[in-house]
């Protein structure tokens, strides 16, 4: 038996009902099956009875496995970071994978942003999921959630117990979909977003003010408003309104004093 890679994240889902529920939500559609990280090729051998899979495996070691057990199986062996350039594949694709947690949040920011990803059907960290999924008014929404609402319909669908992974992982899994309407989202809004939440305790104009001539009464907007009240619209609206200003250098902190 191989020893799972903690650098690796490797925790492998191995409770058969589980693995049957993530097949079941697949959603509808003919598009390739991309997975990133096939580990042992559990939920592989599952997605292979349906659809097309190309998968991305970092772990040399199991590479040799899954070539073996898999021969027609599409495998490149490496860090599918590396291999993302503009998009992971050159057709759409259905991304449906149990993440590496270490890499969960970037790796579903860079399938939201590429164009040939059409549903995002992943397995990660309940923390996270919970982050991505969140409304306006949760204490956690924030720039995750904003992005993922942009450019796709967000839904939670389960959580798995730690027991039905092995080794079991110290915390919560969920299972979520994102089911792109829209290509990509805008990167200048996701940099926006960051100034906006870089202290979500902070009021938005405590936070906006830093980078910006802001003033939260222009925009309809309480002074004490706090970044988590504020929906995903009115984000994108302040967000136009203050680009726009800064073209005429008349916003950007930065350019004023140019
Ligand atoms: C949580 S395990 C999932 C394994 C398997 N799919 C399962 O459900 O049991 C994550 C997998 O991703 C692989 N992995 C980690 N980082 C990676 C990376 N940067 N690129 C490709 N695969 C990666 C790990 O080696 C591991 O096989």
């Amino acid at each position: 038996m191989i020893k799972a890679k903690k650098k690796y994240g490797q925790n492998f889902l191995k409770d058969k009902h589980y693995l049957e529920k993530i097949v079941e939500a697949m959603p509808k559609s003919d598009n390739l099956v991309i997975e990133i990280g096939p580990g042992l090729g559990d939920l592989t051998e599952k997605l292979l009875e349906k659809r097309q899979v190309l998968a991305y495996e970092i772990d040399r070691e199991l590479c040799e496995i899954l070539k073996k057990k898999f021969p027609n199986l599409n495998l490149k062996c490496g860090d599918v970071l590396e291999y993302w350039q503009e998009s992971l594949a050159n057709t759409k694709y259905d991304l449906i994978a149990n993440l590496p947690y270490y890499i969960a949040t970037n790796i579903i920011l860079r399938a939201l942003k590429d164009k040939n990803a059409q549903n995002i059907l992943v397995l990660i960290q309940k923390e996270v999921a919970d982050k991505f999924s969140a409304k306006v008014g949760d204490k956690i929404y924030g720039s995750l959630s904003i992005l993922a609402s942009q450019v796709a319909n967000v839904k939670k669908l389960f959580d798995i117990p730690p027991g039905a992974f092995v080794p079991a992982p110290k915390v919560m899994s969920s299972v979520i979909l994102f089911e792109k309407f829209k290509d990509s989202y805008n990167e200048d809004f996701a940099k926006f977003l960051k100034i906006a939440f870089a202290n979500p305790r902070k009021t938005l104009n405590k936070n906006l003010s830093v980078k910006y001539n802001f003033n939260p009464s222009e925009f309809g907007l309480a002074d004490t408003i706090r970044p988590h009240q504020v929906d995903a619209d009115t984000f994108f609206q302040l967000f136009s309104a203050l680009k726009e200003r800064s073209k005429n250098g008349k916003n950007n902190k930065s350019s004023r004093s140019d």
